[in-house]
């Protein structure tokens, strides 16, 4: 059948208005933002303005306090807790610190999400080695957590979030914490994963070096709002003056960063 040619595809995370407040503090200003299907968007922005509430948000860990996120059209935040949960089946996360189970192996840490939905032990053991050989990791299936690298154990969370074949995958922080050459493995095994599944993804971090390469498309959060949104390929020459101050790395701009204060100024000065 033929497809209109103006139709335009139904974003897979559509997130409306969402606002989220701790005390007095805004964190999300009425954000709203699209993520179309098998993109790779990367929500970019300093420390501490709202990236992992974000998704959080998303995750159903945090509860917003106005807003939607519609996924495939679903609004996830009138779900029940078990409606949630199973459609959480078909994400993927790679959390910052990679948060093996260090009770478990590498290989059951990686076919978690399969061992817990029934998957035949030897069966999922297979999968897990696959994911791990993947990742560029051999022979490390029986080791625990506490016996492998940072790196490594970054490449097993990243095996862990695509075990199970999910729809979406959400990567925060991907590189944090990692060496700059295996920030680069971690950042081409994600480019990879996008091109070779076409999996939808989400990332956030405030590597712009890790943001160029795993993504096609950047959303600036900064000040609790979504403030630019453009092809990866113009982060360097997109004009906006917060994107550019965030880019380039200065304390002073329009990003208000609260270190930068009348004190930090007069101590530069003297
Ligand atoms: N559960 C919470 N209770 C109170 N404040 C919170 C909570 N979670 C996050 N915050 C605050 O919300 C703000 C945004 O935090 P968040 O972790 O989303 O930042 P971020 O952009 O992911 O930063 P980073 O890049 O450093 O990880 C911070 O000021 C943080 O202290």
């Amino acid at each position: 059948m033929d497809v209109p040619v103006n139709e335009v595809p139904t974003p897979r995370i559509s997130i409306r208005g969402l606002s989220k407040r701790f005390g007095d503090k805004v964190i999300l200003d009425d954000v709203t933002l699209d993520i179309m299907p098998g993109r790779s968007t990367c929500v970019i922005g300093m420390s501490g303005t709202g990236k992992s509430v974000l998704i959080k948000c998303i995750l159903g860990i945090l509860k917003p306090d106005a807003g939607e996120i519609l996924v495939d059209g679903e609004n996830w935040l009138t779900l029940s807790e078990d409606e949630h949960l199973r459609r959480m089946q078909r994400i993927g996360m790679l959390f910052q610190g990679a948060a093996l189970f260090d009770s478990l192996s590498v290989w059951e840490n990686v076919a978690f999400t399969l061992l817990r939905h029934g998957m035949d032990k030897h069966k999922a053991r297979e999968r897990a080695s696959e994911m791990l050989h993947w990742v560029g990791l051999y022979d490390i299936e029986d080791k625990m957590p506490s016996e492998i690298s940072g790196g490594m154990a970054k490449r097993v969370g990243l095996a862990r979030s695509i075990c199970h074949k999910p729809d979406i995958v959400f990567l925060d922080e991907p590189t944090t914490g990692l060496d700059p050459i295996m920030s680069d493995v971690i950042n081409r095994l994600i480019a990879r994963l996008h091109q070779e599944s076409g999996t939808t993804i989400l990332s956030i971090t405030h590597d712009m070096k890790s943001a160029a390469i795993i993504s096609d498309q950047i959303a600036l959060l900064c000040h609790g709002k979504v403030h630019v949104q453009i092809p990866s390929g113009q982060l360097h020459t997109n004009q906006n003056p917060m994107l550019r101050q965030l880019v380039e790395g200065h304390a002073e701009g329009p990003v208000n960063c609260s270190i930068w204060g009348k004190q930090m100024e007069e101590a530069v000065k003297s």
